[in-house]
């Protein structure tokens, strides 16, 4: 579904990605894991095709498709999802507007019949319950207003919405409280299909008690430097990245 070779990412001249590798097999679910500032949210960004990032070297392939060479749009609309560590505010634009355009412009890209209000709303109260999303909010402008935890739901309610095959949450966790982080993770989890795969960058073990992943991987300045299984993510929780660190340094 998605493999990345040698990645080498610079941001106004400064090199950041140097040489990611990664494979994301359809059904499977990857956690990176990491010190600040070692490149999880650039790698994350350069994903989803954000213009500061400047791709120096390296190819990223998508469904058989050079992802480089597509542009933002059309990632989302071949069903590529990121959720934003910081998701913005879009004052003026309500929500459900917001959401029934995204839907529609996905079907008219696939050569389905566009939904109608009718039809739309009913699938959008199907998805509300399932992350547990109040109208209080889908009446508002687009996170306007919204509280950190209430922005983090929301990019979960809208990637349920959208079912997309490949999903990369940046930080979803960060200002969750403990029954939202459970909601979010049952989102994940009802997404969860042989056909899709899900990319959760994560500071904390937690997260990944409720979506467990099949690989962790440790980014640090700018390289995957650790993969293994689920039992990677406990082993940081207690140990933290020195160790790491260390094992670099040698
Ligand atoms: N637009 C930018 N301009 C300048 N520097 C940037 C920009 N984006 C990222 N960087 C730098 O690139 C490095 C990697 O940042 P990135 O946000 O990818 O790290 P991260 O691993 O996601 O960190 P954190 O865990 O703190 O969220 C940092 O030193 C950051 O300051």
């Amino acid at each position: 579904m998605l493999s990345i070779k040698d990645l080498y990412v610079s941001v106004e001249g400064m090199e950041i990605l140097k040489g990611i590798n990664l494979e994301v097999k359809p059904g499977e679910i990857h956690a990176i894991m990491g010190p600040n500032g070692s490149g999880k949210s650039t790698l994350a960004n350069v994903l989803a095709g954000k213009e500061e990032y400047e791709v120096t070297s390296g190819e990223v392939t998508y469904s058989g498709e050079d992802l480089l060479e597509m542009s933002p749009e059309d990632r989302a609309r071949e069903g590529l999802f990121l959720s934003f560590q910081y998701p913005v505010e879009i004052p003026g634009v309500p929500m459900v507007n917001f959401l029934k355009t995204s839907i529609n412009e996905q079907r008219k890209y696939r050569g389905q019949e566009e939904l109608t209000a009718g039809e739309f709303l009913k699938y959008m109260r199907e998805k509300m319950e399932l992350v547990d999303m109040h109208t209080k909010l889908t009446n508002r402008s687009v996170n306007e207003g919204f509280s950190g935890g209430e922005k983090k739901k929301n990019e979960i309610f809208q990637m349920a919405l959208l079912e997309p095959k490949l999903a990369i949450l940046d930080e979803t966790d960060s200002g969750l409280d403990i029954d939202a982080l459970k909601t979010v993770a049952r989102g994940v989890n009802t997404l969860r299909s042989p056909e899709n795969a899900t990319i959760v960058v994560t500071h904390y073990q937690r997260l990944l008690d409720y979506i467990v992943p099949d690989y962790v991987h440790v980014l640090y300045q700018g390289k995957i430097v650790k993969s293994a299984g689920k039992e990677l993510a406990l082993e940081l929780e207690e140990k933290g990245y020195d160790w790491i660190k260390k094992e670099m340094a040698v």
